[in-house]
């Protein structure tokens, strides 16, 4: 596994919490946090978490294994964590145990709703999927909690189309219902008769990794494949040789029809008694999808008017069916057990896919398979770094110096910089995380900033100054306004009325550039206390001597004034956060006219 080191960041001290953050963007509170990892190729997409979690008492975080997981994957939690493999628990249990847990991992067995979210207290960071589906995990849910859900995208898809090819030729040679015949021990040559798969059209709906996958293999045997899929690229299909059309041309024309899309609201009940009225009578029916993808009353009732001649279905809308369930005592029903990803070479895959996005991301790694969160390629986000911090401390000043510091309900973000392709997405999280963070106790990290926003009535418009120049560096500056608030340090709004502050990166260390109209420059580093004073010589040495009576360490002054002897704005960097008695004093030195402590 290639992993890049990077040094730990300096951030802010906190409160042990227990939801993730982004606050030290790159290092956590377990073993070896401090670096990046990408250990999950495939994608080429990364995300960054980290958490500010509790742990056991062992000093390892916790994983809870809810259901069977291959041994290899097993090992490596193990290496990590302190691994709890409790199978089978009733939702009243899993839902008392997950205040316990870290992570958890389970496979399409489990329903991870709601209540288990609200049930874990916040120190649930990370919901590893051991397969592809992720319809059994509530995804609202999970970004609403600030915990990052991982799947396992590529290990099963083999095996879940070698399934699908499976049911296709058993059904359509009726492999089963013979087996179950001879074994009680009649012999009926002449009632099994089936139907030959070589030059009938077979409609693969869905056309992602398992569908591609069917396509390819039933090519191999002779079919003719069309495919419906409303996302997949014309490439893929034309690269096997399949032919992209729309849902009522694949399901007119098919002989065969192969389900492949996930469950969500739009697939939900795709083949209902409208859409069955529209095949080919005698249609033949694979499900190795989701059960509930297809209305199976109506596929009954179309198995009843010989419509669907027969259906194979490893996927039902509840797992397992009921025992009079009417599609599994159908004759022309082939079933089995959710058995497409039940292979042993997919489920070592599988474990060790989960195994290493989980670990990787309660390290705050990079998570390549993230299913609820925005995925920024390792590269850009290495480049990011330091103005990812700017970004947060930038949202952080502005938002103190609002009065009152709250009702901030419009925020216009602008990025300067000479890349028209600038991904903005983890910088626009960290503002919100600024803003957010020094006014409520919510904790923002990537997964949940854009729906923390939301939830807040907090509106953040991004605008890019597309500038000439070197691609090199990836940001000018960034400016953050804070629109229709007053502001508790006067000197800090614009002319045209907004809350105004200004930074950029200087050799790699995020500065504060510009606070309303007054330039100034200091590093971002410490705190910062901001005097606005009639520009007078001694004005640095009065300042300085207070702070160093008190005690408290000056990094960095800056004065930006509009003329001598007018107006200008002291930024002054502390190490150390002053009293109030000696911001008092600072404020009742007779030039200057006002002055705010900024936290970092
Ligand atoms: N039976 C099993 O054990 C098993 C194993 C693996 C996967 N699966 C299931 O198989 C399905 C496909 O898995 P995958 O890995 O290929 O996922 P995938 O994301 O690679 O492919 C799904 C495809 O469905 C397409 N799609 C979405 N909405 C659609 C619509 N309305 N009509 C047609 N196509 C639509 C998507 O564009 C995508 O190309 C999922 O439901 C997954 O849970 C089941
Ligand atoms: O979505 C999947 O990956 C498959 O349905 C496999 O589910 P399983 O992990 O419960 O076998």
């Amino acid at each position: 596994m290639a992993s890049l080191k990077i040094p730990t960041l300096k951030t802010p001290s906190h409160s042990l919490s227990s939801k993730l953050s982004l606050r030290s963007a790159f290092s956590a509170n377990f073993p070896n946090s401090a670096h990046f990892s990408r250990s999950q190729p495939q994608r080429g997409r990364v995300l960054i978490l980290t958490s500010a979690a509790s742990s056991s008492s062992s000093n390892k975080p916790t994983v809870l294994v809810a259901e069977k997981l291959g041994e290899a994957g097993l090992t490596l939690l193990k290496e990590f964590a302190d691994v709890d493999c409790s199978h089978n628990l009733s939702p009243e249990e899993l839902r008392s145990k997950i205040s316990l847990c870290d992570a958890l991992i389970v496979r399409s067995g489990t329903k991870v709703n709601r209540a288990v979210f609200e049930s874990s207290g916040g120190r649930l960071k990370v919901v590893g999927r051991a397969g592809v589906g992720i319809d059994n995990v509530d995804l609202a849910a999970a970004t609403e909690h600030g915990c990052l859900v991982v799947n396992a995208p590529t290990a099963n898809t083999v095996a879940a189309a070698e399934h699908g090819i499976a049911l296709l030729a058993a059904m359509a040679r009726n492999v089963a219902q013979a087996d179950a015949s001879i074994k009680s021990g009649k012999w009926q040559r002449n009632k099994y008769v089936g139907v030959s798969l070589v030059g009938k059209t077979l409609a693969v709906l869905g056309f992602g990794k398992v569908g591609s996958e069917v396509a390819r293999r039933a090519k191999g045997l002779g079919m003719h494949v069309i495919a419906h899929d409303p996302y997949a690229p014309a490439e893929r299909a034309r690269a096997i040789g399949v032919e992209l059309v729309s849902f009522d041309e694949a399901i007119g024309a098919a002989d065969f029809i192969s389900m492949h899309m996930p469950l969500t609201p739009a697939t939900s009940n795709m083949l209902n008694n409208e859409t069955f009225a529209k095949m080919k009578k005698g249609v033949r029916i694979v499900n190795v999808a989701r059960g509930g993808v297809v209305d199976e009353e109506a596929l009954v009732r179309a198995l009843d008017a010989g419509i669907v001649a027969q259906a194979a279905l490893d996927v039902f809308s509840e797992e397992p069916p009921k025992q009079d369930n009417k599609l599994v005592q159908h004759e022309m029903v082939t079933v089995t057990p959710h058995l497409g990803a039940s292979t042993m070479e997919a489920q070592e895959g599988v474990a060790i896919e989960i195994a290493e996005a989980v670990v990787g991301a309660l390290k705050g790694e990079l998570a390549a398979t993230a299913v609820n969160a925005p995925m920024v390629p390792a590269e850009v986000l290495l480049e990011l770094k330091p103005y990812v911090i700017l970004a947060e401390k930038l949202g952080r000043l502005a938002v103190q110096l609002v009065a009152g510091g709250s009702g901030v309900k419009t925020v216009k973000v602008s990025y300067a910089s000479s890349r028209p392709d600038l991904d903005t997405r983890l910088l626009r999280a960290m503002i919100t995380k600024g803003i957010i963070e020094p006014i409520s106790d919510i904790y923002v990290n990537l997964v949940n900033a854009d729906y923390t926003a939301k939830q807040r009535g907090l509106r953040i418009t991004e605008e890019h100054i597309h500038l000439d120049g070197s691609h090199e560096i990836p940001l000018e500056f960034i400016k953050v306004q804070i629109a229709d608030v007053k502001s508790k340090f006067a000197s800090a709004t614009s002319k045209s009325g907004e809350i105004k502050v200004e930074g950029r990166v200087k050799d790699g260390i995020p500065h504060l550039t510009k606070v309303g109209s007054f330039r100034v420059d200091v590093s971002l580093e410490g705190s910062i206390i901001l005097c606005r004073q009639v520009d007078q010589p001694g004005m640095i040495g009065k300042v300085g001597s207070i702070l160093g009576e008190e005690n408290v360490n000056v990094s960095f002054m800056s004065v930006g004034r509009v003329a001598p002897r007018k107006h200008a704005v002291m930024a002054i960097g502390v190490d150390d956060q002053p009293r109030k008695e000696s911001l008092k004093r600072i404020g009742e030195v007779p030039a200057i006219e006002e002055s705010v402590f900024l936290k970092l």
